[in-house]
């Protein structure tokens, strides 16, 4: 699904570069649960963005599924991730103006699902996480953790083909994180949802199959713990 070559990100400094990506080659599969760790500032996120294609790299090629990236105009790459990929980022840009409900509604409308279907949809992902009664609530009624958790939902109920987390569980008390996990692992085993997360927590990277260390930028290989 997803094969990064000779990937390398850098940034000008006074005449000199600083590299934040050095010579990354990395296929994921289809199906995979793959946790990036490592050190702060190592560039686990520039990795993250450069796949969600929310970055570009300095330097270096980009297949997703099958497609090369870098090759295509910029319409048909937004078309590409918006279709088939969901963000769950740390900052959770929550619409003010619209409720819980409608926040969560909305990839639903982008993608004409039907109104019966669409609240049955929100309705099973409200209850699922206990937050029916927050539905009429807008964004700045809620707890942080709340918003990320409806940040959340709102990126997984499109059932995108593959997901993108960052921190995914960073606000959240440890029932939610913990529920945040287990919505992972089941779209990841079920559904066949790939999913690439960025996490500090040896626990949260638990529930993946498959670890990437990076270290200043690059990817360590070292011996890994498979978890199944
Ligand atoms: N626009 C920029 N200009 C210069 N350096 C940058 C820029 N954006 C990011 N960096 C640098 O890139 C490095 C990697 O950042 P990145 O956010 O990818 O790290 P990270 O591993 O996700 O860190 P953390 O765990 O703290 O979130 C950092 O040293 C950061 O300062």
């Amino acid at each position: 699904m997803i094969e990064l070559q000779h990937i390398f990100k850098w940034y000008p400094a006074g005449g000199s570069r600083v590299y934040v990506l050095q010579d990354i080659n990395l296929n994921i599969e289809a199906g995979a649960f793959v946790s990036i760790m490592g050190p702060s500032g190592s560039g686990k996120s520039t990795l993250l963005n450069i796949i969600g294609m929310l970055d570009l790299p300095s330097e270096g090629s980009y297949r997703f599924l099958e497609q090369s990236v870098y090759d295509m105009k910029e319409k048909h790459r937004v078309e590409l991730y918006k279709k088939h990929i969901g963000f769950v980022f740390q900052s959770y840009h929550l619409i003010d103006e619209l409720t819980v409900y409608e926040n969560i509604e909305t990839p639903l409308l982008y993608q004409n699902v039907k109104s019966a279907e669409r609240k049955a949809m929100v309705s099973d992902m409200l209850d699922r996480f206990n937050i029916v009664g927050k539905k009429d609530l807008f964004p700045a009624q809620l707890s942080g953790g709340q918003q990320q958790l409806v940040g959340i939902i709102r990126a997984l109920i499109a059932r995108p083909k593959l997901i993108l987390a960052d921190e995914p569980t960073g606000n959240l008390n440890s029932a939610q994180g913990e529920e945040i996990m287990n919505l992972f692992q089941k779209l990841n085993e079920e559904d066949k949802v790939t999913i690439v997360q960025v996490t500090h927590s040896e626990k949260n990277a638990a529930y993946g199959s498959r670890i990437v260390n990076l270290l200043d930028g690059r990817i360590q290989h070292i011996p890994q713990t498979v978890h199944s």
